[in-house]
């Protein structure tokens, strides 16, 4: 793959609950290495978009999703592309913490050992380590990797989730409002984490934070009423909107 090919590509996508449609004609690039901040009031549409990326929206019965949307060049809704290996390669990390019930070592090695990426426990280890290293919690819970992982704090879940989500190696991770439900230390942490993730994957997280949007992101996106209404450099979007709603919101006019 050319790396300054966008890792994944969005055109004219529209997405409908039923007759209500939530999305309208919207194209956007994701970039590799970059992470881009889904901006917005409520109900424009971030999440809904957010989730067209892995097929999300599978899940919901009465959305239909329709334009064309790629990961390296792959067409994602094609009928031959295999949804569970899809939603590896472009991973998600929802708003409350959802770890397993299962133990910390478990929460991790489940991806890997299902996707035949790790098979003996030796690998399986070098994996678990590995995950929990790159998401900040390794130090925190080696000693306890049999406990539960819904035994953690909620900032601790968080992170356990996001190491979960790069045991299997992912090319994407999406986040949806991932610190909403967390104090302003765990979203620190989070917002560290999301920096040091930066130049190993494509990241895109949707946020009602806009000072989080400005510190994490090196793309924003802002959406209102189901539309993609601008998409830059998140520090053109934030000093020098193009688009009066954009400037509007910034500068809280609403939302
Ligand atoms: N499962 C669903 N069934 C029906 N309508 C839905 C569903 N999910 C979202 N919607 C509607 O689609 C529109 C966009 O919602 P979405 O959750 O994508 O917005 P959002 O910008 O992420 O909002 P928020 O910031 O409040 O999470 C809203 O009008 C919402 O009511």
């Amino acid at each position: 793959m050319v790396s300054n090919e966008p890792k994944m590509t969005a055109r004219h996508v529209n997405v409908s609950y039923g007759p209500k449609q939530a999305l309208h004609d919207v194209s956007i690039d994701i970039e590799q290495d970059k992470v881009v901040a889904f901006i917005g009031p409520s109900g424009c549409g971030k999440s809904t978009f957010l989730r067209t990326l892995n097929r999300m929206n599978d899940t919901v019965a009465s959305a239909r999703v329709d334009g064309d949307i790629r990961l390296d060049g792959q067409d994602i809704y094609a009928p031959e592309m295999d949804v569970v290996q899809l939603r590896a390669r472009v991973g998600m990390v929802f708003q409350k913490p959802n770890p397993f019930p299962k133990s910390i070592f478990e929460n991790i090695a489940y991806g890997p050992r299902i996707h035949g990426l790790a098979t003996g426990k030796a690998d399986l280890d070098v994996v678990v380590e590995r995950s929990l290293t790159r998401a900040g919690l390794w130090n925190e819970v080696k000693d306890r990797l049999t406990d539960s992982g819904t035994a953690l704090s909620g900032g601790q879940q968080q992170r356990l989730c996001i190491a979960r989500a790069i045991a299997v190696d992912p090319e994407v991770i999406l986040m949806d409002e991932p610190c909403s439900a967390l104090d302003p230390i765990a979203t620190a942490k989070i917002e560290e984490l999301i920096h040091e993730l930066r130049g190993r994957y494509a990241i895109a997280i949707v946020t009602h934070n806009m000072q989080q949007a400005a510190r994490v992101s090196q793309k924003t996106a802002f959406f209102h009423l189901g539309t993609l209404v601008e998409y830059g450099a998140t520090s053109d979007i934030f000093t020098n909107p193009v688009q009066e709603r954009t400037k509007d919101y910034i500068t809280g006019r609403y939302g």
